[in-house]
């Protein structure tokens, strides 16, 4: 019987939890990267959780800050068990670079170096600009674009300026139509997809890329929760993106291996947006989103 051959179209392996997966099949080298150590913002939970599994399965050593250490801690336990590599959970701001400073000392203290950063903690939730509050805006936006700022040029200026180094931001798409309901997510995206590019002509005589990966609906995620996903794949909104599916987790790190590796050796400035499609497609639907916001807002009360 001829061998089955992988359909081109398979979904690699993942799971709805922040939990290691329990099969994984390698589509790259599983030595990619032997003994690098890559710094992980927010990459307890969710996309960032799967990115911190997907590096370590490839020989990376992982860092994972965030603001909860508990999580963290819980988190970088599962991932070492799962894939026999080390992994730090320190906790930091990324509002607040002393932070960020302090853990990358003890980042270079525990690893010796830092190969890899990995920008990807980030805060949303759906909102008109109407109910939006001034802090509520600010808030988003330190979160997300002071945040990548801010982690980058520290790890920056402590490693990357000497040793060179691969930066990976994560984003969204929200921005290229102007999504309902999230202004303050959609303008820092936006925002941290033009420092990329910024950054990218900066560093690259250090011998820095940056790269952004802009994922679409996740599953699986808070992300996912906070902004609607459920209600859209109950209500079969995801018939009509292209590929008529939300995403997984493993599929987003999955971009993030290929722009963090030298397999993209070459790349810098890019953007690669993985959301099958979903931007191209997907109705701007303010009605809806409006009706499914105030419908959270009876849920809380
Ligand atoms: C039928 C279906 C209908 C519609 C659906 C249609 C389509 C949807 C299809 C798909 C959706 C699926 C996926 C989405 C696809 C793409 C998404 C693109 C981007 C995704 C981004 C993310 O997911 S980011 C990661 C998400 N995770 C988190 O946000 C966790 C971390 N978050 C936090 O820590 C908090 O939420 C925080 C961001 C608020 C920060 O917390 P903290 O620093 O403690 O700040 P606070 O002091 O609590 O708050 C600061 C001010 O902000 C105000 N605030 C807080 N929450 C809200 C809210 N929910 N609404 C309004 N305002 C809020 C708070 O009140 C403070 O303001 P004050 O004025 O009161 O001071
Ligand atoms: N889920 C989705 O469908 C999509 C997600 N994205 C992006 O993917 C990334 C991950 O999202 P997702 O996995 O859904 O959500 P999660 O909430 O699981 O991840 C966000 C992470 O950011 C950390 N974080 C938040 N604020 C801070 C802070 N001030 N300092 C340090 N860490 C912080 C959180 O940890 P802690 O609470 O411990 O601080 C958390 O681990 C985000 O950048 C998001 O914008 C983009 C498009 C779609």
């Amino acid at each position: 019987m001829a061998e089955e051959h992988t359909k081109i179209s398979e979904l690699p392996e993942d799971v709805e939890t922040d939990d290691c997966m329990t099969t994984y099949t390698y589509i790259y080298s599983p030595d990619l990267l032997k003994d690098h150590v890559a710094f992980i913002t927010g990459g307890g939970s969710g996309i960032g959780f799967r990115i911190s599994e997907v590096l370590m399965r490839h020989g990376c050593d992982t860092v994972i800050g965030s603001r909860n250490l508990e999580r963290l801690t819980e988190a970088a336990e599962k991932l070492s068990s799962a894939t026999g590599r080390r992994c730090l959970a320190l906790r930091m701001d990324v509002r607040q670079p002393e932070t960020i400073s302090a853990a990358v000392e003890e980042a270079l203290k525990e690893f010796g170096r830092i190969d890899i950063l990995i920008n990807n903690a980030a805060g949303n939730f759906l909102c008109p600009a109407t109910s939006l509050s001034f802090n509520a805006f600010k808030t988003v936006m330190e979160i997300d674009t002071m945040g990548t700022f801010n982690t980058s040029k520290v790890v920056y200026e402590r490693w990357f300026k000497d040793h060179g180094g691969s930066i990976v931001n994560i984003s969204a798409t929200l921005g290229y139509k102007g999504q309902a309901l999230q202004v303050h997510a959609g303008s820092a995206k936006a925002a941290n997809d033009a420092m990329t590019r910024h950054l990218a002509v900066e560093w690259g005589p250090s011998g820095v890329r940056l790269n952004t990966l802009a994922p679409g609906p996740i599953s699986g995620t808070e992300g996912f929760r906070r902004l609607g996903g459920m209600g859209a794949e109950t209500s079969g909104a995801f018939q009509t993106i292209p590929l008529q599916r939300a995403g997984n987790k493993t599929e987003v790190a999955h971009g993030v291996l290929f722009l963090a590796s030298r397999a993209s050796s070459y790349v810098t400035g890019a953007c690669l947006v993985a959301d099958g499609g979903s931007w191209l497609t997907s109705a701007n639907n303010l009605p809806a989103l409006l009706d499914y916001w105030s419908s959270t807002l009876k849920k809380d009360k």
